[in-house]
């Protein structure tokens, strides 16, 4: 496991003291016009030209209230996970773009990573293409508290779509839409796919390999530098995920070293040069707080039961209420 070299503990908290305006989560009907619809969460016309949505307002299941609030969130919770130990990891392989699964290890990463956040609200997920991401994604939900079921929304033709339809209403309130995007996944790491990392420090030399694996600028021989990786996975993150997280949408992304630090360089506004010692450990989460266009880093969450985490902000303090009371019922 890599180490990290940049603060990813707990972070001391405060609670706001701002006057709370409680998130609004949207609530589609199912039978609104194509156009009445945000791009981003429409899935497709039926034969009667209802649109079927996955919605998120999250609805008590014993009471069928809301469970959030429905007023407008000026802020909403970021998840940020990279994926648990993969094979090649396990291995010392540079992997970019081959697609391994995760070891048992890495699935005990992910499920312990879903602890961490199980009572901190996820309205949309968002993974890369690739299966060590999108395993540790939905090993981690099958950990939170509110247990609504993550789903993978399947754009790829009409007919994947259309046969991956949801007809009820209510399940689909239950449910996460999880939104798989190839311009989130690892840097192709060109030539060095399948490598030895030892190995290939011994025949190269240790420098030229930390160049290749940490600078920003230079890429491995035939791959993506961390700054060609950052021109698909900000450009994506500006286009798709903060808009969500403007509506109050509370989002987790499950991705990579390499793809995550190119967004963490650009949430925490870090130079070409603060970014070479940024070294993501798998299978741990980190928080933000998107609040006024604003991100502020909050960490990552110790555990469940870590009180701090849920001072952070007055309203993922109500959240976590709420999951106390529901589970008391
Ligand atoms: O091999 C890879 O794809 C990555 C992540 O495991 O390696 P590195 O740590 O060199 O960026």
């Amino acid at each position: 496991m890599a180490s990290t070299t940049m603060s990813h503990q707990a972070i001391g908290s405060t609670v706001s003291h701002r006057p709370f305006r409680a998130s609004q989560f949207l609530k589609e009907p199912l039978n609104v016009p194509m156009n009445f619809i945000p791009k981003r969460f429409k899935i497709e016309a039926t034969a009667s030209s209802q649109v079927s949505v996955i919605g998120n307002t999250v609805l008590s299941p014993s009471k069928n209230k809301p469970f959030e609030s429905k007023k407008k969130s000026n802020e909403a919770a970021l998840i940020l996970i990279r994926h648990g130990e993969s094979l090649w990891n396990e291995k010392n392989l540079f992997t970019g773009c081959v697609d391994v699964p995760l070891t048992q290890k890495g699935v005990g990463e992910a499920i312990e990573a879903g602890k961490k956040i199980s009572n901190i609200p996820v309205d949309l997920i968002f993974t890369s293409s690739l299966i060590r991401a999108q395993m540790t994604a939905m090993l981690a939900m099958t950990q939170h508290r509110r247990k609504k079921v993550p789903i993978i929304l399947h754009n790829e033709s009409v007919k994947a779509k259309t046969w991956s339809h949801v007809f009820s209403e209510e399940t689909r309130k239950q449910s996460i839409p999880v939104i798989a995007a190839w311009q989130l996944n690892e840097r192709m790491y060109g030539e060095l796919q399948g490598l030895n990392k030892k190995e290939t420090a011994e025949r190269y030399g240790t420098q030229q390999v930390h160049e290749w694996r940490r600078s920003y600028e230079i890429p491995p021989p035939k791959g993506e530098s961390l700054e060609m990786c950052a021109e698909r996975a900000v450009a994506y993150f500006e286009d798709n995920i903060k808009p969500e997280l403007a509506s109050g949408n509370n989002v987790m992304i499950a991705a990579h070293g390499n793809s995550l630090r190119s967004i963490i360089m650009y949430l925490d506004d870090l130079t070409s040069q603060e970014v070479t010692t940024l070294d993501l450990s798998t299978g741990i989460p980190l928080l933000y707080i998107f609040k006024e266009g604003k991100f502020m880093k909050r960490g990552s969450p110790v555990g469940p039961t870590e009180a701090g985490v849920y001072a952070y902000t007055k309203r993922l303090a109500q959240y976590r209420e709420k999951l106390d009371e529901a589970s008391l019922k």
